[in-house]
């Protein structure tokens, strides 16, 4: 410097930049090591400045003045903060307890107005945000936007190099139809009429081995029987074919013996179908009527809550033989409608037991069996041929306590019929309790994707753009979200006109800006149409998605969940099953059991399921009877990634876990946004912030959107809580990072005044959301947005404040429940 011929003069104020901080608060100790280790700190700063390398302060010294000086601002805000350094290693950033309007940023972005940041932020090429992205906050100037590639937790599992993918030969079918030349429905005892019918009107050539195994036994024995089998391997005609077998050569004795033409519908009920629920029910029924096409004078109906009762009452009136019905719905007519005579009941079918129980079916299925025991016992009169006993058949994908128990209410020494015969021999009967036997069809494609909270939306957008990026490569995706609210929410994001809205609001905020005399800016305004812009209205399940639509064609966006009526719920699903172009159904675990919606070539679990078995139910929906299929989980990095363990269970074949591949954020959203251009290895973050930007747009541009999206949001986060005991080491509700999440859900900020199960409460003020913006102008939305605000109070899930583990778990099992009841998951089935 002195060869310069300058001299610089720092000077440095005793009370200026580095002045002494004054240490309150803590105890004497505390604070005269604080002092001490101030005054260390002050030396070194000053001599940085001056150039001077002083020796590192000793640690514990540096820690002391932390813990000193967080005591003061402790008792100041109550506050913690860490280091932003923590996060390079991989933790997840701090949560801190939020004041409302109190924000510092996490990243790089702040809106003008706000506070000087003291937050040093990443630094990170994506990060960096354009002007235009500056969003201006709607009150105050508090609004804070993060980046969404900042402050994210880092996966625990990455594997250090890329995985190499090895050319697997493709797993043979597991449900698939049998290629023997000898594995005919006819070798099975299927009459020659019947099995024609199969052929040339189902286009059913051979049976499936559980058919196989379970049509052997039906058709000759009387015996009860409880059928295991994966999903899509053809259950429902495992049980239908032997009964209507044997309602047809009934009928063809009767004939014989001339005492009659044939069964009429008048001659009886002989069979009675359970389901859990109405649209399974009705996909039985279906199934049936198309089976009865052989044996047209055999009359089946359906009984299921949800329908007129008077004009079930008239059908039953009339005669019936076969029924297929929900358990309230029969419970309620055995009890109150004279004409249904179930005397003659010989067959009682129970599908989905293990769902029969679980959602709580367990009184009515003991009165049912109850009145058929009692009734078939008080008949004198046995039509000639009809056997003297009941089989009762119990369908279960799993063998858990409660089939157990339902075996217990239902069934007398039966027989367990799997697909694998050897299996039979190490396993009988529901009191054999093993779910290991469970699995996900072989032929099935299974990945997961390691997705931070922040990038999951735009994750799900890039993951579905991609699938749908080809015409025919995808033609049906189901993905699943955890309830009725965040379904609503990610149909609406899906069907809006993102990129119109940015357009319109960038205008709207240039206009703004413009239309000032350059002294007072005018405030921009929002566009007329957007400043309306509502929720859509409940009775819209589907419309084109522009979000999700290449140029070449259009994918449509289906929403199905509880909250729906029943009647829409039918329709959507027959629109959903009709339509032969690319279509996504987002839907509640409405969707996952048993349901036969042709065509699915790919599962998303977004959300994933709240026990093993309904996960395996849900992408059980995709690789049906021998048909290929993909299935997706998305999780997050941390303890969720341990759910991987539960996927290479899914597994029969899998030792190692090797044919479950793994995909990353930033992969996804290279393949699913960046379309044009070069690849570069952060090309796509400006495309995913602006697409986020957009979405956040949208949410902010009526009260009532942003409403939709924080009820999403905290239905979302309760639904969290719900998680199997068993599984909840990787679902904790605590390591969840709200603020994170609830960018997800396009929100700047995490709404306040949450409750769930084991939530930490740091940010617990009252839900300040004025009761105007709860209603909407339009009369409809009103009315929707009115049912939802009050399942939102039904919602409102008691804090676990208890520390004992076993009270948490049954508090955690009654919110579940109660959560399912209220929330369209088990009640979605609107339970007959
Ligand atoms: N023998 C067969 N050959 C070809 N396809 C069949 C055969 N049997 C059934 N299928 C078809 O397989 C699909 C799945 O059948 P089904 O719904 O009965 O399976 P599931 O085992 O009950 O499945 P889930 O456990 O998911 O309820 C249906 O589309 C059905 O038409």
């Amino acid at each position: 410097m002195a060869d310069d011929g300058m001299l610089l003069n720092f000077s440095i104020p005793e009370t200026g930049i580095l002045a002494r901080p004054s240490l309150k608060g803590g105890n004497w100790r505390d604070r005269a090591a604080a002092k001490k280790a101030a005054a260390n700190w002050h030396t070194k700063a000053s001599a940085r400045l001056s150039g001077d390398k002083v020796e590192k302060a000793p640690r514990k010294d540096t820690e002391k003045v932390a813990n000193a000086n967080r005591t003061e601002l402790g008792q100041r805000t109550r506050r913690v903060s860490k280091s932003p350094d923590l996060q390079d290693s991989g933790e997840r950033p701090v949560k801190r307890a939020r004041v409302d309007g109190d924000f510092r940023p996490r990243a790089s972005e702040k809106t003008p107005g706000t506070e000087p940041s003291t937050f040093r932020p990443q630094s990170n090429p994506g990060a960096t945000q354009k002007p235009s992205e500056r969003q201006t906050a709607p009150k105050g100037g508090k609004q804070v936007i993060s980046s969404l590639f900042t402050y994210n937790p880092t996966s625990t599992t990455k594997p250090q190099a890329p995985e190499r993918r090895q050319d697997e030969a493709p797993a043979e079918p597991s449900n698939a139809p049998l290629s023997n030349e000898l594995d005919t429905f006819t070798s099975l005892g299927i009459s020659t009429p019947l099995a024609s019918h199969l052929l040339n009107k189902m286009d059913l050539k051979a049976p499936t081995a559980i058919q196989k195994a379970a049509i052997s036994q039906l058709v000759k024995d009387d015996s009860d029987a409880f059928i295991q089998a994966e999903t899509g391997s053809g259950k429902t005609l495992a049980y239908l074919l032997p009964i209507v077998q044997r309602l047809m050569e009934l009928s063809a004795n009767m004939k014989k013996r001339k005492e009659d033409d044939n069964v009429q519908r008048s001659s009886g009920l002989f069979a009675i179908i359970m389901a859990p629920t109405r649209e399974l029910s009705k996909q039985i029924a279906l199934v049936l009527e198309k089976l009865l096409g052989c044996a047209h004078w055999l009359v089946a109906t359906t009984v299921i809550g949800g329908e007129k009762k008077k004009s079930e009452k008239a059908r039953l009136r009339k005669g019936i033989n076969i029924l297929v019905a929900t358990p309230g719905r029969l419970a309620d007519h055995l009890e109150h409608t004279e004409a249904l005579d179930v005397s003659n009941v010989r067959w009682l079918v129970l599908d989905e037991g293990d769902r029969l129980m679980e959602l709580g079916f367990e009184q009515e299925i003991q009165k049912i069996v109850g009145a058929l025991n009692l009734r078939m016992r008080g008949n004198k009169t046995r039509i000639p041929g009809l056997p003297e006993k009941r089989t009762t058949v119990l369908c279960s994908a799993t063998m858990k306590m409660d089939v157990e128990r339902l075996g217990q209410i239902s069934l007398k020494d039966a027989v367990h019929i799997r697909a694998d015969p050897s299996e039979n021999e190490q396993n009988s009967g529901p009191e054999c309790n093993n779910d290991q036997t469970f699995y996900a069809p072989a032929q099935l494609k299974q990945s997961y994707a390691v997705v931070a909270p922040k990038l999951r939306l735009v994750s799900l957008i890039a993951y579905l753009k991609r699938a749908f990026t080809r015409k025919g490569s995808v033609m049906k995706a189901i993905v699943f979200v955890s309830c009725a609210d965040s379904v609503d929410f990610h149909f609406d994001i899906l069907t809006s006109n993102l990129e119109e809205e940015k357009v319109e609001a960038t205008k709207e905020e240039v206009e703004g800006e413009e239309d000032g005399d350059g002294t007072s800016k005018k405030p921009a305004k929002r566009p007329k149409a957007i400043a309306q812009a509502e929720p859509t209205k409940l009775s819209v399940t589907h419309a084109e998605s522009s979000v999700l639509s290449p140029k070449s064609h259009s994918v449509t966006a289906y929403r199905l969940h509880g909250s729906l009526q029943q009647s829409l719920r039918t329709s959507t699903l027959a629109h959903f099953t009709k339509n032969n172009d690319a279509a996504v159904l987002i839907a509640t675990d409405v969707a996952s059991r048993g349901l036969d919606l042709p065509n699915v070539d790919l599962v998303i679990e977004f959300d994933p399921a709240f026990a093993r078995e309904d996960h395996l139910h849900r992408i059980g929906r995709t690789a049906r009877a021998g048909r290929d299929g993909r299935a997706c989980i998305f999780l997050m990095p941390g303890p969720e990634e341990g759910y991987v363990d539960i996927l290479k269970s899914d597994r029969k074949d899998n030792e190692a876990g090797t044919t479950i591949t793994r995909q990353d954020a930033d992969d996804i959203l290279t393949r699913g946004l960046v379309t044009s251009g070069i690849a570069t290895k952060t090309a796509y973050m400006d495309i995913a912030q602006d697409l986020q930007l957009n979405v956040e747009r949208w949410a902010l541009a009526s009260p009532a959107r942003l409403e939709a999206a924080r009820r999403a949001f905290q239905s979302h986060v309760r639904a969290y809580a719900t998680h199997v005991a068993d599984e909840r080491k990787y679902f904790d509700i605590k390591a969840l990072h709200l603020g994170h999440l609830a960018k997800a859900f396009a929100l700047r900020e995490r709404p306040s005044g949450m409750k769930a199960p084991g939530l930490r409460t740091g940010a617990g003020r009252g839900d300040r959301t004025p009761a105007k913006i709860r209603g909407a102008a339009n009369p409809d939305a009103n009315k929707s947005i009115g049912a939802n605000a009050k399942k939102a109070i039904d919602l409102d899930l008691p804090d676990a404040k208890d520390t004992e583990e076993a009270a948490k778990m049954r508090k955690a099992v009654r919110a579940r429940e109660k959560f399912m009841r209220h929330a369209g998951m088990a009640d979605e089935f609107n339970l007959g």
